[in-house]
């Protein structure tokens, strides 16, 4: 399968690459911007491997999750609705979080990004395509085990109000009833790109590098 995947995606970069980005969230003088959505299931490595991404390829990492936890500490007026949507494990209103990538693209200088936990269902998918305008260049899914998910997320030590076996359990079956549609949605379209997020951190960072590099080695 990820062969077929990988086909596809090395024809879109030799393809899509240089096309200009028209409709874009872009700043003025842009000539394209290079988007990817960065998706897997809670504890799955999104952000640690968009790091290594960050790190390697020079992307700028977006991540709705904290986005909307800026939001929270900062006080705005849908804090608390964020705060108690977090703790459900539920999905946020998808007209918060467009706002808040679209005001971090805005003001990044960057033209490559990746997003990651976005989109989490087809509410986000279409309001994304909506006020962006265009669709991702390409989808990454860190396709993760469920009981090595709710292992990591246990682990995970960063004082998260969400990392607690009743929210992660909510939000494994959210993950499945909401955010898995999207994911057939741009393997259907060719877009996805499955990586086996199981083993260390090294040896699936080696699994994300060529895809990266390829898009390097085209530039
Ligand atoms: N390959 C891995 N093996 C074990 N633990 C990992 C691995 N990748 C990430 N982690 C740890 O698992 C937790 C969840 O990772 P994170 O990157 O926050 O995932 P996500 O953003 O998908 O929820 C973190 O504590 C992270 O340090
Ligand atoms: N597109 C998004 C992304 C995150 N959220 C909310 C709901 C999610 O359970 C939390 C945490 O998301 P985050 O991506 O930080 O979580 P993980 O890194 O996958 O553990 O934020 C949202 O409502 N909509
Ligand atoms: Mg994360």
């Amino acid at each position: 399968m990820r062969a077929a995947y990988g086909l596809k995606i090395w024809q879109a970069f030799s393809t899509e690459i240089f096309k200009p980005a028209e409709g874009r969230l872009s700043n003025p003088g842009r000539t394209h911007q290079f988007i990817t959505f960065v998706l897997g299931g809670p504890g799955s490595g999104k952000g640690t491997q968009c790091t290594r991404i960050v790190e390697t390829f020079g992307f700028t990492h977006l991540s709705a999750g904290d986005l909307l936890r800026k939001e929270i500490t900062s006080n705005s007026e849908n804090g608390a609705m964020i705060l108690n949507t977090i703790k459900e494990g539920k999905i946020v209103p998808s007209e918060v979080t467009v706002k808040l990538i679209g005001k971090a693209i805005k003001s990044s200088e960057n033209d490559r990004f990746l997003i990651d936990g976005f989109p989490r269902s087809e509410e986000n998918r279409v309001a994304y395509e909506r006020v962006v305008g265009t669709e991702p260049d390409f989808v990454l899914f860190f396709d993760c085990p469920e009981e090595e998910m709710v292992k990591r997320v246990l682990n995970r030590n960063q004082g998260r109000v969400d990392d607690n076996i009743f929210t992660v359990k909510e939000r494994l079956k959210v993950f499945t009833a909401l955010n898995l549609p999207v994911i057939k949605y741009y393997s259907e379209k060719g877009k996805l790109y499955k990586i086996d997020a199981t083993g260390t951190e090294d040896e699936i960072f080696e699994r994300v590098r060529p895809v990266f590099a390829a898009l390097r080695a085209k530039n």
